[in-house]
């Protein structure tokens, strides 16, 4: 008979995890209700191993979408095709919400238990926020950007191609972030799907041990693929042939044993070894052990889903669920859904988030904490700089209302730019004032939304733990962080350092292609920046620079792809008129001595009003030779009370010595500053200046790196009551320029270029080919290759456990093609090369790698900082640019 999946058909489950210390645990009890019936959740994969195709699945069992979308007709909710922006629904959707299990239609919301402590999460209906991650590797930001919002994690993966690059890639990133993750394995019903194969993988290359919650059923000669067996519940699982996936017929182990005995001793082995694996990382599962006779059968599910959870939550997460199945051919998703309300963790289950605040890291429960017990001070001359809790005592804490981060800034062609954000604390109110402490203005929240498939619906809050979507703002930026200070005015400021708090704050990685910008005409110079400021919003690891002598605009970004995808938006989506150069790739040059000050003095109308400003300036190279990615953000860094440093992008530096201005002590300033002038004022204002010197160097006009400026601020001679911000920047960007100038002429300055980390997967036969072309041809070196004597991974992270994937228990493969190598679990001998090579090689270089391996070999990369060349190499760089 069958029957529909139910909540009946599920099993309770009784929860005790035991979670870190919780960061929301004071809010109010509904909020805390509303937070254990949320899941975060985001899908990463490698392109094509089925994402969007299960994501469909998820929305249709849900109830929020009538009709199954396909991908391969373009039918579907939530990638962004050109039909779908036609018709104004969901284009890049950043998230989803769906209710798992759905609720029954017309019948009442249950009411929420006070505990999950005796029945499965999966039986009440759940908030599911999905989030969109992104599968291309040029996107590495936009895969942090998104992870760190994430509270758990399925990770796709192709039943037949196993584990891929890119999902290592992720995966490691997502365990960087102690993401409980577990895993689906796709596409089973494809010839050649090999579930063991992708087991062994999971453990050699993802570096856990794979729990298998699921085996494959295939039935007839052929290798159907039909359903699953369920090892937790001793159970045979067959779906419906050709139906929506809705109609499932459950077998229990007496059945499966008349039926088909072969397949219910397969399970059975499987719970053995479930029981096995779980016994070995969680002692309440060796307890139930020993409760039931030492019978791995005789455990009841309840037990063995709760073993699975606390093992799936635990920090560095040693055991992967396993579950199977085929999207496409409807199969096996409901099960996920199950697991994911029931393995993955509420908000309320995460560790604190980390925050750094006027320069020190911490987390915000701690900042909360300390806050509240904070007695309030006179004055802030305290020096911030101590790493103890005693400097997050932070009396005006008791002003921070909620705290949410901008996880997403998508432009909708009909509601317009929508801000994707997760609160962390308090909860966000239509119509509050939010304070950006990253541009550091104050902007309204008009609307607030929450996004369901096809449905955007208007709501008053957004709840601590909750994501939606806020309209009508002006300024946030994908990476954001938005507070509610309260009592603040829209020109104000949040006191106590609160206007510097950055939660989970991530360095952006330094664009190494760049391509110039050129309106087809005067009169669509505007429309074109609008069109780039709003492209900004939405992806910061883009950076645009505007040199205002010659009036050229340039476009950097990470990576060829995410460049062309810039220009496709600016001139498809935005119907921008411009002409756009070729790209290229993004040199650095750098000074190699050091200068003596130079004075410049400012005396001249701006916008009409006569300004003026003095600034000395001199430059010294930086000691490092090599840029570490990650430097980008732009730091303050505490210093002495009357020194400052900035840290710039591309190892660059600005200290800005200011003697007779106290950081500390405001009113004797009085006698030395203008009054329409401030301290922070002044040294924002020089440190624009020096920004704007840096991102062209007078040698080729590549950006400026590794590169110390300094700048002597006597107040008493270099400021006049007409000293403006703007005078004082234009002056020590001429400043700074003319040291940079006379440091090139005085000795040679040197080009810097990408060198990217490049991890190159290949079979055992292209191994030499591929190696030889690296080194000799490329100029690359290789760092590692494995699989000759050990089983890693491209991760280099040694702490990893290496498994064998002899001890790993897998089913029969009695339909998988290919041998494979399964002593070592590497897909057909599957060798990977780890190599620095400078990015020049690598342009085109994929295509080339296919040649190379007959079409197999697959390549991942990312920055691994910027090198000096050597003369030779720099002189034909040069010259073949000049050829250009
Ligand atoms: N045979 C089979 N094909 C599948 C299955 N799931 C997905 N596909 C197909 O695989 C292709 C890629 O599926 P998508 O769902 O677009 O994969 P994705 O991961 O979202 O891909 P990107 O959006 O490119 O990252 C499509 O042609 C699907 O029809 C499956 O279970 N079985």
């Amino acid at each position: 008979m069958w029957v529909r999946w139910a909540p009946c058909a599920r099993r309770v489950v009784r929860l005790d995890v035991k979670a870190p210390k919780r960061l929301l645990s004071t809010q109010p009890p509904q909020a805390d209700l509303l937070s254990k019936t949320t899941r975060n959740i985001g899908i990463v994969a490698h392109i094509d191993a089925g994402k969007t195709t299960t994501t469909e699945r998820m929305l249709y069992y849900s109830g929020y979408t009538r009709r199954i979308g396909d991908v391969d007709e373009g039918s579907t909710v939530t990638d962004f095709l050109p039909a779908e922006r036609a018709r104004g629904i969901t284009i890049q959707s950043a998230a989803i919400t769906f209710h798992w299990p759905p609720q029954e239609p017309g019948a009442k919301p249950p009411q929420i238990p006070a505990s999950f402590d005796s029945i499965s999460p999966s039986t009440f209906p759940h908030n599911v926020n999905l989030i969109d991650t992104p599968g291309h590797a040029d996107f590495t930001f936009e895969v942090l950007r998104s992870l760190r919002v994430l509270d758990g994690a399925v990770c796709i993966l192709d039943g037949v191609a196993g584990v891929e690059a890119q999902t290592e890639k992720v995966w490691t990133q997502a365990g960087n972030y102690q993401i409980p993750r577990i895993i689906f394995v796709n596409k089973l019903d494809r010839v050649g799907a090999a579930f063991s194969r992708t087991v062994k993988e999971i453990g050699v290359r993802l570096h856990g041990w794979p729990a298998i919650c699921q085996i494959p059923w295939w039935k007839g000669g052929n290798g159907d693929f039909v359903g699953v067996g369920d090892v937790v519940n001793l159970r045979g699982m067959l779906w419906q042939p050709g139906g929506d996936g809705r109609d499932i017929q459950a077998f229990d182990l007496e059945e499966l044993e008349k039926t088909n005995a072969t397949f219910a001793e397969e399970v059975k082995k499987a719970r053995v070894a479930l029981v096995e694996i779980l016994s070995e990382h969680d002692d309440a599962m060796v307890e139930s052990f020993l409760e039931h006779d030492e019978d791995h059968l005789a455990i009841p599910a309840l037990h063995i889903w709760q073993s699975l959870r606390r093992v799936t939550l635990q920090p560095s997460q040693a055991v992967i669920p396993v579950f199977a199945g085929a999207s496409f051919r409807n199969i096996g998703v409901q099960p996920l859904l199950d697991a994911t309300v029931d393995l993955l963790p509420t908000p309320l289950e995460r560790p604190d988030p980390e925050i750094s605040i006027s320069g020190q890291s911490s987390t915000l429960s701690a900042l909360l904490g300390a806050g509240a017990n904070a007695k309030p001070v006179k004055s802030s001359k305290k020096p911030q700089d101590s790493k103890n809790s005693d400097s997050l005592a932070i009396p005006e804490v008791k002003n921070l209302a909620a705290c949410a981060l901008a996880f997403k800034v998508v432009n909708d062609t009909k509601r317009g730019v929508l801000v994707y954000v997760r609160v962390y604390s308090g909860s966000l109110d239509k119509g509050s004032t939010l304070y950006n402490t990253n541009l550091g203005v104050a902007e309204r929240a008009p609307r607030l939304l929450k996004m369901y498939a096809n449905d955007a619906v208007e709501v008053d809050s957004i709840g601590p733990g909750q994501i939606g979507v806020i309209t009508g703002l002006k300024h946030a930026r994908t990476g954001d962080t938005l507070i509610v200070y309260r009592g603040l005015q829209m020109k104000g400021t949040p006191a106590g350092g609160l206007n510097t708090l950055q939660l989970r704050p991530i360095n952006v990685p330094p664009p190494v292609f760049f391509t110039s910008i050129e309106p087809q005409s005067l009169s669509e110079q505007k429309h074109v920046h609008e069109s780039l400021a709003i492209l900004l919003r939405e992806d910061p690891s883009l950076h645009l620079s505007i040199d205002e002598e010659s009036g050229q605009t340039h476009l950097a970004g990470m990576g060829d792809l995410h460049l062309e995808i810039a220009r496709d938006r600016l001139l498809n989506d935005f119907k921008a008129k411009a002409r756009i150069g070729k790209i290229e790739i993004g040199y650095r040059e750098t000074i190699t001595s050091a200068t003596s000050p130079y004075t410049y003095e400012l005396d001249k109308p701006i916008a009409g009003k006569q300004a003026k400003a003095t600034t000395t300036a001199s430059v010294e190279p930086a000691d490092d030779s090599a840029i570490i990615p990650g430097t980008q953000t732009e730091t303050k860094p505490e210093s002495g009370p009357f020194e400052t440093t900035f840290t710039l992008p591309d190892n660059n530096t600005l200290t800005v010595s200011h003697p007779n201005l106290s950081r500390h002590d405001s009113a004797s300033h009085k006698n030395h500053i203008p009054p329409h002038l401030s301290l922070p004022g002044i040294l924002h204002a020089l440190q624009a200046g020096a920004s704007a010197a840096l991102a062209r160097g007078p040698f080729n006009g590549f950006p400026v790196a590794n590169t110390h400026v300094h700048i002597d601020l006597d107040a008493s001679t270099h400021l006049f009551p007409d000293t403006t911000s703007t005078a004082l920047s234009m002056a020590s960007r001429a400043a700074i320029n003319a040291s940079l100038r006379s440091s090139m002429s005085a000795s040679q300055p040197a080009l810097m270029e990408p060198v990217m980390n490049a991890t190159i997967f290949v079979s055992e036969s292209s191994l030499g080919a591929v190696v030889q072309d690296i080194s000799s041809a490329r100029g690359g070196q290789v760092l590692s290759l494995d699989g000759s004597d050990s089983l890693t991974s491209s991760t280099s992270n040694d702490d990893l456990p290496r498994i064998d994937p002899n001890l790993i228990y897998t089913p029969p493969d009695p339909f998988a093609s290919g041998t494979g190598d399964m002593g070592s679990g590497l897909a057909d001998s599957q060798r990977q090369i780890v190599a620095r090579v400078p990015l020049k090689e690598m342009v085109g270089y994929l295509n080339h790698l296919r040649a190379l391996t007959g079409g197999r070999g697959t390549f991942v990369m990312a920055v691994d900082g910027f090198e000096k060349m050597a003369s030779q190499r720099q002189k034909e760089v040069l010259e073949s640019m000049r050829e250009f």
